[in-house]
């Protein structure tokens, strides 16, 4: 209490009454030569305490406080400096010849600015503390970016320097359109300048005409507003222009680099990381990217450079008034800001209220045979009734705090107005200030007021950006954690595969080892057929060949030579993979069969005839010439415009198409009809001639055909043979059959024998 009341207490009592004291009365104030010193030690002193208490208070208790804190305090430091101008224009000079020089008034000037920059870094203080619970908290539910980013969930260290490179990050994303930025940013101070100037020429026009008569300078001032109007809307349109087209630009460029760097992920980063949040990501994140740089940079730009010219001319046309506005705006800035914010609570409470109100009345109706069952129409009704009670209380609230706003909006401009023109009006009778100044500074103050408000909405709208910015950032530059392949192409390609005392455990469950001391060989040319109980390891098997995992120790060998050390693209040219669940893309059949073989990915696309013979030894020739637009016949999202068979036989095209030494199959388990599985099966057995072929075998047909069977489970190979020695042996192998034979099991790997 003492802090807030001691700037309203005059400097130094003196023998005049109060209001003498503090120079209302106009004449000179008795008080000694330092009261306008003393003033301003008081309230850097005032500013100081005010700042660390409320930190501390803050800190120990929430921002609400905080804010609260910084409102009383901004409040009386505006009543200081209100004292201060009464001081200053009481004709201090003969006592503080500074005083009347106007560099008090720039003092005074710059007291309330200070306390305005302080108040928007709190606001976006404030909004941090506010969105970062949130962000966190997505993150979590997501259980997806944030783990593979963070690293094993700690807020780490390197988490806060990147929340302190934002900008840096920012600058980073739009830097390959700097010169339009530049162009825009010039044109935006530009066409500040000139909307600072139309007050002015507006003013001099009312000067020249009201006042002075002077036709010709009339005149003059009319071209000069006229061209600065002209020019300011020039100016306007090119800058707006420009920051869409810089938003449009980033949008496009932060989409690519983002996609660019999720393909080149490891698999493992997506066994934590969920697709949904990736998409999310994508679509929402570089939206709000896009939009704090090209959007919200312009709004900042244009509000920081509307305010200062304006609050330059203001000063140079009466600093007095430019002290009034200063101390009047920023309060209704805050208030509106806190109307805001309680209105958007309220309203959040009504939905969620309203949400829960009408599924009762949806729940109701939807078990009304129950409710007549049971004689509840009563006690439902009042339910329902209660529910819309606490609605229409919410609504009330928020109808008083609109009421409060709008009584509020409608009173704070007229009432600046009123002050400005009181004083301003004082000053023009006192020949201080022209009535064209006058004019001009109003005109001026409502462009500053503007300017404030847009600075405010664009500091939170780039808060509200700083999670997005900070997850596309961290997905931009996450480096793959599995290293790079290397360049190898070999001349001749034998096909033969090796897996040599493979241990491996994924990286999401690291503790449990999934293949232990495995070791495999396929010669080329041999089929082999891969079975096992559930979970047993062949699908790891499958991917450490295609290297989508690199195994904790072993090696994984083609041709005798590391995996790692082929070129990928060669590689998987060379050896093909047929998957369980075909995936098909929402493109043309033609281009579904030549994935991956596109000019794009630096190959020589497949002839037409070399994708008809691929689809011919797949079996799917016949159907897709038979479709209305054969190969460009589009697929549809997942291939949904084919049957399962179709999809199946065409993944197998896809296979075959690159006519691969080494082909890795997963056999279908699920439900196709028998002529469809019968075509499959023919075309999977087709292209089994002259290759080496690892294929994960459900059905018995399929396993009694390989040249060799290997048992794998609980990771280890647990025998090898073919059908008839596996029989012999009864072992695992002997079990598996004998229970699909009893019709216990559709398949030989089911989880029952695990
Ligand atoms: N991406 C993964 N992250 C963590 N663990 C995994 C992952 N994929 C598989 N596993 C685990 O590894 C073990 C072996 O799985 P794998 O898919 O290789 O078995 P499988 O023999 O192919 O089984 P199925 O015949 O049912 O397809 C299982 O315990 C499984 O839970």
């Amino acid at each position: 209490a003492g802090c807030a009341l001691w700037p309203l207490w005059p400097a130094k009592r003196s023998s005049g009454s109060r209001l003498e004291d503090l120079g209302w009365s106009g004449e000179a104030c008795n008080g000694n030569a330092d009261i306008g010193i003393l003033a301003i030690i008081r309230c850097l002193l005032f500013v100081g305490i005010w700042v660390c208490s409320s930190r501390w208070y803050g800190a120990k208790h929430n921002d609400r406080v905080r804010v609260a804190l910084w409102t009383i305090g901004y409040t009386f430091m505006s009543l200081l400096s209100v004292k201060m101008i009464v001081v200053a224009s009481c004709g201090a000079e003969s006592r503080w010849p500074e005083m009347g020089s106007g560099r008090a008034g720039l003092v005074m000037i710059f007291i309330p600015l200070v306390l305005g920059l302080l108040f928007v870094h709190m606001e976006c203080t404030r909004l941090e503390g506010i969105l970062k619970p949130l962000v966190e908290k997505s993150a979590d539910l997501e259980a997806g970016v944030t783990a593979p980013l963070l690293g094993d969930h700690k807020k780490t260290e390197e988490e806060d320097v990147k929340s302190q490179n934002l900008f840096q990050e920012l600058v980073r994303l739009a830097r390959p359109d700097a010169a339009i930025m530049w162009v825009a940013l010039v044109c935006g101070m530009a066409a500040a300048v000139l909307s600072g100037l139309i007050p002015m020429y507006a003013g001099q026009a009312i000067d020249y005409a009201a006042i002075d008569s002077n036709r010709s300078m009339f005149t003059k001032a009319m071209v000069l507003l006229v061209l600065a109007a002209v020019g300011n809307s020039v100016l306007v349109t090119g800058r707006g222009g420009l920051f869409s087209l810089l938003g449009y630009k980033l949008s496009v460029r932060i989409r690519h680099q983002l996609l660019a760097s999720l393909l080149r992920q490891e698999i493992a980063f997506y066994d934590v990381t969920g697709s949904g949040s990736l998409s999310s990501r994508l679509q929402g994140d570089t939206t709000s990217v896009s939009q704090a740089i090209s959007l919200n940079v312009n709004v900042l730009a244009r509000a920081l450079m509307q305010m200062l010219v304006v609050l330059f001319l203001m000063a140079k046309t009466s600093w007095r008034l430019t002290v009034i506005t200063l101390v009047v705006v920023p309060v209704g800035a805050v208030v509106t800001q806190a109307f805001g914010a309680r209105y958007e609570e309220l309203q959040k409470s009504i939905l969620t209220e309203l949400a829960k109100v009408n599924s009762s009345a949806e729940e109701a109706l939807a078990a009304i045979t129950t409710i007549r069952a049971h004689a509840a129409e009563a006690s439902t009704e009042a339910f329902y009734v209660q529910g819309l009670a606490r609605v229409f209380k919410l609504q009330v609230t928020q109808t008083l705090v609109y009421c409060g706003y709008i009584c509020f909006c409608a009173l704070a401009p007229n009432a600046t107005l009123i002050g400005v023109l009181f004083l301003g009006g004082h000053l023009v009778l006192e020949g201080v200030l022209s009535a064209g100044e006058l004019v001009s500074f109003i005109l001026y103050m409502q462009t500053f007021a503007d300017g404030f408000q847009s600075l405010g909405y664009g500091a939170a709208s780039i808060s509200n950006a700083r999670g997005s910015v900070a997850k596309v950032a961290e997905l931009i530059h996450r480096k793959p954690q599995i290293e790079e392949a290397g360049h190898y192409k070999a001349d001749h390609f034998d096909g033969h595969v090796e897996l040599r005392s493979v241990s491996h455990s994924y990286p999401t469950r690291p503790d449990s080892n999934v293949l232990e001391d495995l070791s495999v060989e396929m010669r080329p040319g041999e089929v082999v057929a891969l079975v096992g109980p559930s979970g047993g390891g062949k699908s790891t098997i499958m991917k450490l060949l295609q290297r989508f995992y690199i195994p904790q120790s072993g090696r994984v060998l083609f041709d005798g030579r590391d995996i790692s050390d082929f070129e990928q693209h060669w590689l998987k040219r060379n050896v093909g993979v047929v998957g369980q669940e075909p995936s098909l893309f929402d493109r043309t059949i033609r281009r579904n069969v030549i994935f991956g073989m596109e000019p794009e990915d630096g190959m020589e696309p497949p002839t037409q005839e070399q994708i008809e013979e691929a689809c011919r030894m797949a079996n799917a020739h016949d159907f897709i010439s038979g479709l209305p637009d054969g190969y460009d016949t589009v697929c549809g999202e997942n291939g949904v415009q084919l049957s399962g068979g179709q999809k199946q036989r065409i993944a197998i095209a896809r296979a075959l198409v690159r006519n691969p030494k080494v082909l890795m199959l997963d056999e279908a388990t699920s439900a196709l009809d028998a002529e469809s599985e019968a075509l499959v099966q023919e075309a999977l057995e087709r292209c089994q001639k002259n290759r080496t072929v690892l294929v994960v075998a459900h059905r018995l047909s399929t396993i009694k055909g390989a040249d060799r069977i290997v048992v794998v489970k609980g990771g280890r190979l647990v025998e090898t043979g073919t059908h008839t020695e596996l029989l012999a042996k009864s072992g695992i192998y002997a079990s598996l059959v004998r229970r699909q034979m009893q019709g216990m099991g559709s398949s030989l790997s089911l989880a029952s024998e695990g």
